[in-house]
């Protein structure tokens, strides 16, 4: 489904602060794979992401999406495939529309129809469901423009106008860690209920080491611009979060010696 071949970021390339950022990283993912990306920080999680949806350009490599190749592809059009979230819960809704504006936009993306003012009742009715479902009481505020929603609210909009169409493809960058701990396993919870729903296949970056091991079938851990290990089945379930942090110190150590040795 996802073939990322050798893709290589390099930032300022040329200068004094060039810096690789994804070196050489090739990575498959399987229809319906949920994979969690770790890593510490500045360990290239971000750049994979943006590379894959098309905000960074590669330096060299190739991304492979159910078998088109994007690698030249500008984002907008990616985005028909590809649904995207970030930490800020600001950054994937318009304020002043409305909620059901804000959907019905969602659901306009890839379609054939012109972007049309207002929604129709057919419409309107899906919405109510979808949100509904939330069980947020999100339902009986369509007509509330997105801006006035706390940030949990938002990112479950959010979250609604990524998958209203499912996409090939879902990028998690952090979505919850600027909520609060019982929203962010809400917001989580919603997150892996809908991913089961439309077996969508998703990468998730999370600084949270016990979401990373419990939610997902595969477990990307990262460092310095490359991928370091993929667990998957009975190795990621054997896997403690001790383990995990047991990993990062030692790519601490070992960084660190290669400092002090200059290598
Ligand atoms: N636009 C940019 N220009 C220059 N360097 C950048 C740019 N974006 C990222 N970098 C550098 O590339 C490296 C990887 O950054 P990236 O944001 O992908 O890391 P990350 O693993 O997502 O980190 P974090 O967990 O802190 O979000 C870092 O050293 C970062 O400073």
């Amino acid at each position: 489904m996802l073939e990322v071949r050798e893709a290589t970021v390099v930032f300022n390339g040329g200068t004094v602060n060039e810096k690789t950022a994804l070196d050489h990283v090739s990575l498959t993912l399987e229809a319906g794979d949920f994979a969690t990306v770790i890593g510490s920080n500045g360990a290239g999680k971000s750049t994979l992401l943006g590379a894959i949806a098309g905000s960074l350009p590669l330096s060299a490599g190739q991304i492979v999406l159910d078998g088109q190749d994007m690698t030249r592809m500008k984002e907008h059009r990616r985005s028909h495939a590809i649904g995207r979230l970030f930490q800020d819960p600001l950054k994937g809704t318009a304020p002043t529309m409305t909620i059901e504006e804000n959907l019905g936009l969602a659901y306009s993306r890839g379609k054939r129809r012109s972007l049309q003012l207002g929604v129709s009742r057919k419409d309107e009715q899906f919405f109510y469901d979808l949100l509904k479902s939330l069980n947020l009481g999100l339902e009986d505020r369509m007509k509330t423009p997105a801006g006035h929603l706390s940030g949990g609210q938002r990112q479950a909009l959010t979250l609604l106008m990524a998958t209203v169409v499912t996409p090939k493809l879902l990028l998690l960058d952090e979505h919850t860690a600027a909520l609060d701990p019982r929203t962010a396993q809400a917001i989580m919870e919603l997150t892996q209920r809908i991913i089961e729903r439309d077996q969508i296949t998703t990468l998730m970056i999370t600084h949270n080491i016990e979401n990373a091991l419990a939610y997902g079938n595969k477990t990307i851990v990262m460092n310095e611009g490359r991928i370091l290990h993929i667990y998957s089945g009975e190795e990621r379930r054997q896997l403690s979060v001790k383990d995990v942090m047991a990993l990062y110190e030692s790519e601490h150590a070992a960084l660190s010696d290669r400092t002090i040795l200059g290598r």
